[in-house]
């Protein structure tokens, strides 16, 4: 069998941008805001840093102002409710991103229920979660819906065309992820299965799939062996592991080179996801601006 295509996220993404970016300058020539995001990074995590700098400059380059807030890593909570309370008052500030994970003092639930929802461009406000969780089938996305999912699902349907009908199984239950990549590939019209870690045969359960999405966090997770012949992987792995070099390399959740010779389409680590999350933060950043400025509702 002929080689996996490879589902080209880095170039979606840069037409994703682009479009963003000219929905930004659309909205600004007719007299609407100016798209303002701001991200909150509690802790010095390199990695951590090196995202919220690059949404910041993507920011800048879409049109948008940024506003980055960098807190010491013994923040409180108290203090970081506030900073959220001065960024929900702030009429510049369309959208809230806190980085995620947070410090373990830090109540998660607490911080991302006191984000104005119609300024959570993370999508993460229970609101929005229930937004998606009862949206009826093909319904628009008039909401703020999380940046990794969101990417996943512009990625199949780029590729595929439509879902309708597909055996979708992802691979990671987490809230980040699994969960809502479900919602939207159920609202695709796909036929959902959600496995973890308790997942009796997995490799079996896996081998149904007609898209295969994968986010667990761990190293080359899925084997080639557990791929249905033609299928769609996608990898939302992101692993940092250590290079006989003394540097670091990226690689997904999926064996790369062997889902290659098994799958249709498959995504790559770096390259794939990823640059897609960053994306859609900024259609986000920019749907939620329209949306306070009155605008109906437009994908882009
Ligand atoms: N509130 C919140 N929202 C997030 O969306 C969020 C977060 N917290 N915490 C951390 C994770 C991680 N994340 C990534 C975004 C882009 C790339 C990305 O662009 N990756 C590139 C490679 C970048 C590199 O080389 O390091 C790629 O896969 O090609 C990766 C990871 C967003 N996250
Ligand atoms: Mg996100």
């Amino acid at each position: 069998m002929a080689d996996a295509k490879l589902i080209d996220g880095k170039a979606f993404a840069g037409g994703l941008r682009q479009r963003v970016g000219a929905g930004v300058a659309d909205l600004i020539a007719k007299g609407g805001p100016k798209p303002g995001l701001a991200t909150v990074l509690v802790g010095a995590d390199p990695a951590s840093q090196v995202y919220v700098r690059s949404k910041g400059k993507l920011a800048v380059e879409l049109g948008m102002a940024s506003f980055d807030h960098q807190l010491p890593e013994n923040t409180t909570e108290a203090e970081l409710l506030a900073v959220v309370a001065q960024l929900n008052a702030d009429p510049t500030v369309n959208g809230i991103l806190v980085q995620l994970p947070l410090p373990r003092h830090i109540d998660t639930a607490k911080v991302l229920i006191a984000i104005d929802p119609a300024k959570d461009v993370d999508g993460f406000h229970p609101v929005n979660v229930g937004r998606l969780g009862s949206i009826a089938p093909g319904a628009p996305l008039d909401f703020p819906v999380p940046c990794t999912p969101l990417g996943v699902s512009m990625l199949l349907q780029d590729a595929l065309g439509s879902l309708s009908g597909l055996n979708a199984v992802i691979v990671g239950r987490s809230n980040l992820v699994g969960r809502p990549v479900a919602q939207l590939l159920l609202r695709a019209d796909c036929t959902v299965t959600i496995t973890h870690s308790r997942t009796r045969d997995l490799p079996a359960v896996c081998r149904q799939a007609d898209i295969l999405v994968v986010a667990i966090g761990k190293t080359e997770f899925v084997k080639g062996g557990w791929i249905k012949p033609g299928a769609a992987v996608v990898d939302v792995g992101i692993n940092r592991i250590p290079t006989p070099e003394g540097k670091s390399r990226l690689v997904g959740d999926v064996a790369f080179a062997e889902a290659q010779k098994v799958a249709g389409y498959v995504t790559p680590v770096p390259g794939g996801v990823g640059p897609m999350t960053v994306a859609c933060l900024m259609y986000n950043t920019l749907q939620a601006t329209r949306r306070v400025a009155g605008l109906p509702f437009v994908a882009v």
